[in-house]
């Protein structure tokens, strides 16, 4: 990530570099250097101060706001100053945060601008059916895949895009599903606004409204200061609610407010805010088997449901599977910097056996393994994934693990010095996704596949428990052993 900080105090400069050790940090300490060092090299995400000695922080924030309005710009305000601040924010800002700064805060908020700088700036490309061979380069995802159902697919995007509706997209965890929603913005009238996106299932319902909806100051125990939500920073802009299965009957009632007339209360407040949001929505749940369980509100589907995109499983995209494999293999050989022809064709034909649970994702992260393997100029069996080899011998008899019974230790360092070495930037996705894999497999076999009091012991919903199995392709209903109550 590159951050670019402008604040006349160098100790500041100073005390957040420290925070972000491995990032590129660029620290200007007037608003016009700031500008200088941004026409320069757009940062994926600037903190600005307020109080700077040649313009006002306002002045800076619009100034640098014009120039690129994609790249989030997050301002660095006493209490006394917050409500320019929140005035910024709903001309573009992407946040403010109050000096003294608090590093709990501030990482995980310039980690949040820096993926939705990510998912803003990096386009997403369907594929040119005219073009003989797309070149593109590594800044763009292009999304590879030929067969039938991916055709479908773009197809879909292109007819979607331009019009002003709600869009759907379904699909097991690592299908895409991201991906397509970032191409319906991106080709789209409303690609030069805004795009944030949330994930609906990783955070408490309480949070999740006040980070949709915003919060008056008090309206709540912790709420010290006023929010602006989502559904207001994103007028005119484009909303993607991910993992919109998992929510709570509260929050759906709240959402389908807001879907059938566009108008919503920040938590605590009375004025009426209307929004005119695009909403992009995403599952890897089974909606309609969700409404038949009471789960899901079956009249919040319906206005959901207006254009639903369908993601294939990987398993089912035939040759995609070697397109896709080669088009990594490509990618990260130039990042490694490692000479690699291709694939044996041994190693492709386990590929194309293999069930991939975790879809395109999982493929990334075989070919990532393999190349971080190889010792010699093509990919053999010997380089690939143990799962992806011996695919029998992970598999346990309720839930798919990666380990079975075997006792298995991680060493979690190691894997992280592996995929940093391997320019990965799914790492944390990656990892704790293999330690949920280990922990949910070693409780269900505790419970004897026992759902309710796995959860429990887990200190988790059922509902989460379920949705995590789900898009770690621990399918439950695979597994006739493994119990709902
Ligand atoms: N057709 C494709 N071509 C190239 N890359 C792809 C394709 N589909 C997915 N990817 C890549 O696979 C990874 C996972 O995709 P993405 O995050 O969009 O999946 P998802 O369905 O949203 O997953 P989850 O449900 O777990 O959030 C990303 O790095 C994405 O760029």
């Amino acid at each position: 990530m590159q951050l670019l900080i402008i604040d006349d105090e160098p100790l500041i400069c100073e005390t957040i570099a420290m925070a972000f050790p491995g990032d590129q940090v660029i620290s200007s300490l007037t608003a016009e250097d700031g500008i200088a060092a941004f026409l320069e090299s757009p940062p994926d995400v600037v903190l600005c101060d307020i109080r700077l000695p040649d313009m006002s922080g306002m002045e800076a924030f619009e100034k640098l706001h014009r120039i690129d309005p994609k790249v989030p710009i997050i301002l660095m305000t006493g209490r006394g100053t917050a409500g320019t601040a929140i005035e910024a924010m709903q001309r573009g800002a992407f946040e403010y945060i109050l000096k003294p700064l608090d590093p709990d805060t501030l990482i995980p908020l310039v980690c949040d601008a820096a993926e939705t700088s990510r998912m803003t700036r990096t386009p997403a490309m369907v594929p040119d059916p005219s073009a003989e061979d797309q070149a593109v380069d590594a800044s763009t995802d292009l999304l590879i895949g030929a067969c039938p159902a991916m055709q479908e697919v773009y197809r879909s995007v292109g007819r979607v895009a331009g019009q002003n509706v709600t869009a759907l997209i379904l699909g097991e965890s690592g299908t895409g599903k991201e991906v397509i929603a970032r191409a319906i913005y991106q080709y789209s009238g409303r690609a030069a606004g805004r795009f944030l996106a949330i994930n609906c299932a990783a955070i408490p319902e309480q949070l999740l409204e006040s980070e949709l909806f915003g919060h008056e100051k008090g309206a709540f125990t912790g709420a010290e200061r006023k929010r602006v939500g989502k559904f207001e920073l994103c007028n005119d802009g484009t909303l993607f609610l991910d993992e919109i299965g998992d929510m709570t009957p509260l929050m759906q009632t709240k959402i389908l407010r807001v879907l059938q007339d566009q108008t919503f209360e920040r938590v605590g407040g009375s004025e009426t805010i209307h929004t005119n949001a695009r909403i992009i929505a995403a599952t890897n749940r089974d909606l309609e088997q969700a409404i038949e369980s009471k789960d899901f509100r079956s009249d919040l589907f319906y206005r959901l449901n207006v254009y639903t995109i369908k993601l294939p499983p990987l398993r089912e995209r035939g040759d995609d599977i070697a397109l896709l494999a080669n088009h990594f293999l490509n990618r990260f050989a130039t990042e490694l910097g490692k000479q690699i022809s291709g694939f044996a064709k041994e190693a492709m034909d386990l590929f194309k056996q293999y069930r991939w649970p975790g879809n395109v994702r999982e493929l990334q992260s075989a070919v990532k393994h393999a190349l971080l393997e190889a010792t010699g100029p093509v990919i053999v069996p010997a380089f690939l994934p143990d799962v992806i080899r011996e695919p029998a011998a992970h598999e346990s008899g309720r839930v798919s693990t990666s380990t079975g019974s075997t006792t298995n230790t991680f060493d979690f360092a190691e894997m992280t010095r592996q995929r940093l070495q391997a320019g990965s930037e799914d790492i944390h996705r990656d990892l704790v996704s293999i330690a949920e894999r280990e922990i949910f497999a070693e409780v269900l076999r505790h419970t004897d596949g026992n759902l309710t009091q796995a959860a429990k012991r887990l200190g988790i919903t059922r509902t989460t428990l379920r949705a995590r199995l789900e898009s770690l392709g621990m399918s439950v209903e695979r597994s006739a052993s493994v119990t709902e109550n």
